[in-house]
């Protein structure tokens, strides 16, 4: 069997005496569409934090590419839950990009043809070719979020880790964004791990989802996991999935559990 792109064993993590979630076994394979889905406050940026390196287990091991997970690994790209710049932030688009591209030799950051194509190349799949120049502070969310989605294809990496890619986005760019992601994933053969509080956006692309909530979890494919019956059991409360043409409708979400982000166009989760 060929190695896990990422994996965690035996995997706990609590803050104090609230427990986010435990024993939690995953292995997420190289070319594997994996989302994770949950309410506020299950865990979901705490696991990317976790493959990050940036936050220790309370118990268990986590692994990138059967090695122990290390802060600035190159294998990883990253595109974190959104947060603006500064408008005075001094870089423009193709800087943000370029820091994808060569971000670990700073000092000697050689400009050559291939550099400035491949930026090029970044922007033009994100559809940023357009305001390359601007300074990324200037720019909306949505036109950040697709820089830092650029960003984080530029190493080709073994796992791109997307912590709500689409918010934000209007829907042209969602598709645009997420279709971007799923080709890295099967062209490329990197792991996604995708955190979304909305499947429908992805739902074509996703292999199997992981649903936290409530300090309990359950992974499978979205047919086995988004069902009225799993998911009442995790909310400990009756709650209803709908299926419709393709899409997933959850109905009555207890209102402590309810997304912070609101309705996307394609509805609630
Ligand atoms: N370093 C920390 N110390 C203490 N508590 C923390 C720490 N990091 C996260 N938490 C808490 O753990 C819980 C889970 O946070 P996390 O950001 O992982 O949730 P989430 O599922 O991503 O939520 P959201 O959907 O709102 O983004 C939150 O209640 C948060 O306050």
């Amino acid at each position: 069997m060929s190695t896990p792109a990422a994996s965690l064993q035996n995997a706990s993590l609590s803050f104090g005496n609230r427990v986010l979630w435990h024993d939690l076994d995953l292995q997420i394979n190289p070319g594997e569409f994996f989302a994770v889905l949950g309410p506020n406050g299950s865990g979901k940026t705490s696991l990317m934090r976790v493959l990050l390196g940036l936050q220790p287990l309370s118990h268990g091991t986590a692994q990138i590419d059967g090695r122990p997970v290390a802060r600035g690994s190159r294998d990883i790209g990253y595109i974190p839950q959104q947060k603006s710049f500064a408008p005075g932030t001094p870089l423009r688009a193709r800087d943000l990009v370029g820091l994808g591209v060569d971000g670990d030799r700073w000092g000697i950051r050689f400009r050559s043809r291939g550099f400035r194509r491949r930026v090029d190349e970044l922007l033009e799949q994100v559809g940023a070719t357009s305001y390359a120049d601007a300074p990324v502070g200037l720019l909306s969310g949505g036109e950040q979020q697709r820089l830092r989605a650029a960003q984080a294809l530029a190493t080709d990496p073994k796992v791109l880790l997307c912590d709500e890619p689409l918010l934000s986005l209007d829907l042209h760019h969602q598709q645009a964004v997420s279709s971007l992601i799923n080709r890295q994933c099967r062209v490329n053969g990197s792991a996604v791990v995708f955190v979304t509080h909305e499947i429908n956006p992805v739902i074509e692309y996703v292999d199997r989802v992981l649903y936290l909530a409530g300090g309990q979890f359950r992974v499978g494919a979205p047919e086995e996991v988004m069902t009225t019956e799993v998911l009442s059991a995790l909310y400990n409360s009756h709650v209803e999935v709908i299926r419709n043409k393709g899409r997933i409708v959850v109905l009555g979400l207890p209102d402590a559990t309810t997304h912070h982000h609101g309705a996307g166009q394609d509805g609630e989760q």
